[in-house]
């Protein structure tokens, strides 16, 4: 599958270096540099950080002498600027939003949108039906809108002549090993949250959860500044339970909600797409509208009764997660997932067995005698 990247609207940190990734190791042939509003010297900063013999793999939105100026391989017009500048002699693309515009003149190649609906912009449906795509597309034409691999095999049955991709591509690629074992903070008598988690990253648990229910935001702002610094001295990735408005100012990686939280998709808006968005589940259904709704990872529980939660959804047992496991196959459903509740380290190997992909723990860590070689203990029988 042929496949083109639009940038976020927004900068990010590292956005150069992740250009270039796609560029280079992801795939991707041409990235399109989209930022409404933004300056001449803020996309020269972002180019700065790209190599120069990629400038030809670039397409630009805006400042088209810019793109002159510097070798970019290709202007994309749109309504803002819909005028091919005098000795350009690029690549020219564009956006179309009807079947009509296709058979326009005067660009190499086109993005049609929307085609599925939006995973960066929630609400956004697809516009056209099979039927009439089937008979309009052809190879110049690039699906845009709602795009990811799951529906390459539809996208080329449909005749276009490959993807582009604006919120896909830009997602984090989750940290699979880190991914094995997260860590939930729960208050104890023993040690301080902070402490907690100091124990289970010297441990070699690489995700944290800051989960701890009825603190005053004074306090959780003060846990989370403290767990932030801990988890970049350790390289681990730290989420926050519930707390939307608090990720950005935390600078944590992401949230974990549940069925009771903010909706996905407002949390994904208020977020971005670079934060991990964690959903809980269930069942498979819980599942697949997570995934829909642009989950990063799931929480799929509770494997027994535990105390660290109240309000129990049903317990799951290992045969709850063995048919759960095996009905995510069938429905081609790749989310990442860990399983939770009431977890010790004796009930990892089977756990893996069903196709999870780590566990998430509290009690049985922070109430063992060690936390530390309890931590040790729970990533050795996960790597066995
Ligand atoms: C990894 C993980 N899975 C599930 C949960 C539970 O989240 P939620 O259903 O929102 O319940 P609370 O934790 O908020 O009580 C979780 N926190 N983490
Ligand atoms: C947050 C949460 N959600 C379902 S069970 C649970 C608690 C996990 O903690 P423990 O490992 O102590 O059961
Ligand atoms: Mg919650």
């Amino acid at each position: 599958m042929r496949k083109i990247a639009i940038t976020l609207p927004e900068f990010f940190d590292g956005e150069g270096e992740a250009i270039t990734k796609l560029l280079t190791e992801g795939g991707y042939e041409r990235v399109h540099i989209r930022k409404p509003g933004a300056s001449v010297k803020e996309v020269k900063s972002l180019v700065k950080n790209i190599p120069e013999n990629l400038y030809t793999l670039l397409s630009f939105h805006d400042h088209f002498n810019l793109a002159m100026e510097i070798g970019i391989g290709g202007i994309h017009l749109n309504s803002r600027n819909n005028t091919i500048p005098t000795g350009w002699n690029g690549l020219v693309s564009r956006s179309l939003h009807s079947m009509e515009e296709i058979a326009d003149q005067g660009y190499d190649y086109a993005f049609l949108s929307p085609i599925f609906p939006s995973i960066s912009k929630p609400g956004y449906k697809g516009n056209f039906n099979s039927e009439d795509l089937r008979s309009s597309v052809n190879e110049r034409i690039f699906a845009l809108g709602g795009v990811t691999p799951r529906r390459f095999g539809e996208i080329e049955q449909l005749g276009f002549g490959g993807a582009a991709m604006l919120g896909y591509a830009w997602k984090r690629n989750l940290d699979m090993k880190a991914f094995q074992l997260q860590f939930i903070t729960h208050p104890v008598r023993e040690m301080s949250i902070t402490e907690e988690v100091e124990k289970v990253l010297s441990g070699g648990c690489r995700w944290v959860q800051l989960r701890h229910k009825d603190a005053d935001e004074s306090t959780l702002l003060e846990e989370g500044r403290e767990i932030r610094r801990l988890c970049d001295r350790y390289g681990a990735v730290f989420i926050i339970d519930d707390h939307v408005d608090l990720v950005k100012e935390l600078n944590a990686d992401g949230v974990h909600l549940g069925k009771n939280d903010m909706p996905l998709a407002e949390a994904r808006r208020r977020l971005g797409m670079r934060r991990i968005i964690g959903a809980t589940a269930n069942c498979v259904v819980d599942i697949e509208r997570a995934a829909a709704e642009g989950a990063d990872y799931i929480g799929l529980g509770p494997y027994r009764f535990t105390t660290t939660k109240e309000k129990l959804s049903p317990v799951l047992g290992i045969e709850g997660y063995r048919d759960i496991l095996s009905e995510c196959g069938c429905r081609n459903i790749e989310l990442p997932i860990v399983a939770i509740g009431g977890i010790t380290a004796q009930d990892i190997p089977a756990l893996m067995q069903t196709g999870v992909n780590g566990v998430a723990i509290s009690g049985s860590i922070i109430k063992s005698v060690n936390p530390v070689w309890t931590t040790m203990e729970i990533i050795s029988e996960i790597r066995k």
